[in-house]
């Protein structure tokens, strides 16, 4: 237990978390890519992942604040232009807008967030304080839940554009840009942790912050499936009356 691993053995115990844990396996995943989810489920994944998609940058933002070497930040800045884009309508943030907007949900009231789920709010300020308080190391190595995510997205598109016909290509404009940057942000991150992960409680640290957050991406999906499967959304969450309010098209 107290032997160091080697960083391929790390990377082993890293990956097999991914394959274990990741959302790759959630039943609300699962129905979304195969055409299970009804219309409404799937407007419901859109708006409570936008919450998600906002504070990527923001939580990118605080990791930058705390690496003291330049070097590092050039690199990791990178991440917050992706999502916020250069100028306004450009960016990762701008292109799921698109996607909440051609699922004919309110702008305003996505953005706002008034509609998530209370689970979808404290998921993502759990991932904000993670970063902020745990170590550098643990924080970077929480983004690694990216090396999953190519493989997820390219099933999600698929299933989606074959599946829904209220979905083209331009409605998932968000997901045609993310694998390369995810590959290129996860290999950088995954070099990170196995060279500075130098005792085995720091890998052992690393390895339960990929833990963590394979178990926020679940705690997201477990709320949509209680609330739009299961039960009933929380009090003031979306809900049809939401939807019929929007004047959407039938
Ligand atoms: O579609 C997905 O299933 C999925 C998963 C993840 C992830 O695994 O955290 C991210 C994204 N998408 C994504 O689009 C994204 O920008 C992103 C950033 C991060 C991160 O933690 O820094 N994860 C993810």
């Amino acid at each position: 237990m107290t032997d160091l691993l080697s960083a391929d053995e790390l990377e082993r115990r890293l990956r097999a978390v991914g394959a274990e844990r990741y959302h790759h396996l959630h039943p609300y995943q699962l129905r979304l890519q195969s055409g299970g989810c009804s219309r409404f489920e799937v407007e419901a994944w859109a708006l409570n992942r936008y919450l998600y998609q906002a504070c990527i940058p923001q939580k990118d933002a605080i990791i930058l604040s705390r690496m003291e070497d330049p070097a590092l930040r050039r690199a990791w800045r990178q991440r917050i232009v992706d999502h916020d884009g250069e100028r306004e309508g450009d960016g990762g943030i701008a292109r799921w807008l698109k996607l909440t907007d051609d699922l004919g949900l309110d702008r305003g009231a996505v953005v706002s967030g008034r509609l998530a789920l209370p689970a979808t709010k404290f998921a993502v300020n759990a991932y904000l304080t993670f970063v902020r308080e745990r170590s550098l190391l643990e924080a970077v190595a929480s983004s690694l839940t990216e090396l999953f995510s190519p493989q997820i997205i390219k099933t999600r598109v698929a299933g989606m554009l074959e599946h829904y016909d209220f979905v083209t290509p331009e409605t998932l404009a968000y997901f045609a840009a993310r694998p390369a940057q995810a590959g290129r942000d996860s290999d950088f991150a995954l070099a990170y942790v196995k060279q500075h992960a130098t005792t085995r409680a720091e890998q052992e640290a690393v390895v339960a912050a990929l833990e963590w957050k394979c178990d926020m991406l679940w705690a997201m999906l477990d709320a949509l499936e209680h609330a739009y499967v299961h039960a009933a959304p929380a009090p003031g969450a979306y809900r049809k009356l939401d939807a019929a309010s929007f004047g959407k098209a039938a």
